[in-house]
Formats: C-alpha cells, structure tokens, sequence
C-alpha cells in the first residue's frame, strides 16, 4: 500500500464528518446549485477539502480530498474546491481552526449585496453573540467584514489576510457570494455559521420593518 503523508483514519473520520455535516446544511437550502464547500484539518501540513463542483447534498466520502496549506492536491486525482486557498490560509495561520465551512444561503447573500457599500455587517445586542468562541455578553458588537466578489483567489486571499491582521473574526461574507465561517471543531464552526444566518436575517427583518 502507498505510504501517504496523511493519516488515513482521519481522513476517513473527518470526510464522514464533512459528508454529514454538509447534508444537513444542504437540506436546509444553504448550498444550491452545487455552491459552498467544506474542509477540516488533518495536521499541521494537510486539510480535507470537498471535491469541486460536486453537488453538495448529496456528497459521499469520495468526494472528501486532501489538500496541502498552498491549496495543491495530496495523492489524488481530482481538483479540489476553487475557494480551496480561503480554507488552507486558515489553517496555516492558526493552528487551532480545524474546520473552514462556506455556504450560500439565500439570507446570507442578500445581505452581502445589501451591506458591500458599507463594507461590514454591524452586529450589536444580540443575546446569539455569545455565540461565538470568546464572547460571554450581548454587550459587545462586531463588525462582520464584507468583501468584494472575485475569481482571483490569491487577491482575495490576500484581503483576507489583512482583515484578520485587524480583528477578531469568526467569519466574513463575500458581495453576492456568500458566507465563510470557521472554528475549533466542526461543532464550533457550525455554531459560528449558524449564529451568522440567524442574525443576518434578524438584520434584513429589521431593514424590512425599518425599525
Ligand atoms: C456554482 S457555485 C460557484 C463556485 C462557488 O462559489 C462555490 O462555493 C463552489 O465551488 P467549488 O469549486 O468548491 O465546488
Ligand atoms: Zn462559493
């Protein structure tokens, strides 16, 4: 048998997490059209990443692939997400994330279209707060970054990048793309996506009732 770089237990463990994980998402309409992709740490060199294009409610285990921390593919065929460097960029920067998730939902996009001139989603009173990894008080706010949409995944990579030099962050949002969000653990970076959804659609309801 090939000697990989790679645990292969945990890679088995992480794609049945991924594969699980990323059903639910999708039955609850967060990944249409084969959009989004999801990844977990391996170790320090190595991330589970979904395969590109595959479409995401119905993924299986083979469609989990490793990737090293520049995005190349580890041992396989296939070509891994196109947003494959926004995961690994995490990864390698802060050895304690160990799972990137990126979805579309509908809430999700309409408010990076409504909040990209601003640049940011103000989030502020929100018992959910607490939500994330650190905060222990709805007396705190945040702003959640919004970047402009491009193919070019270095450059965004790169604005990335300076955005975590400034701030805490568990997540940003890309114009009329979508949502990144990230944590410890897969349970953690569920939490952090969930939390987003529900107060972004707080945030349009109040636009709507222009409270
Ligand atoms: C039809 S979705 C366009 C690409 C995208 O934004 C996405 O999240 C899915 O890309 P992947 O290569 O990871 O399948
Ligand atoms: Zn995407």
């Amino acid at each position: 048998m090939e000697n990989l770089p790679f645990d292969t237990a945990r890679l088995a463990a992480c794609a049945a997490e991924i594969v699980a994980n990323t059903r639910e998402l999708s039955a609850l309409g967060w990944t249409p059209a084969t959009s989004s992709n999801f990844s977990m740490r391996l170790d320090d060199r190595h991330a589970a990443i979904t395969v590109s294009g595959r479409d995401k409610g119905r993924l299986v285990a083979e469609d989990i692939m490793v990737v090293d921390f520049r995005g190349q593919p580890v041992a396989t065929p296939h070509r891994p997400s196109a947003e494959t460097l926004l995961h690994t960029q995490l990864y390698a920067r802060y050895p304690e994330i160990g799972c990137v998730l990126h979805t579309h939902s509908h809430v999700q996009t309409v408010a990076s279209r409504l909040y990209a001139p601003q640049g940011h989603v103000h989030l502020e009173g929100y018992e959910l707060l607490k939500a994330f990894h650190g905060n222990h008080t709805h007396e705190m706010a945040i702003d959640v970054p919004v970047l402009a949409n491009t193919q070019d995944m270095p450059e965004l990579a790169e604005w990335v990048e300076t955005l975590l030099d400034q701030q805490p962050m568990w997540g940003y949002l890309i114009d009329g793309h979508g949502l990144y969000a990230w944590g410890r653990t897969m349970a953690e970076a569920r939490r952090h996506l969930e939390a987003f959804e529900f107060l972004f659609a707080c945030e349009l309801d109040l636009r709507r009732l222009n409270a």
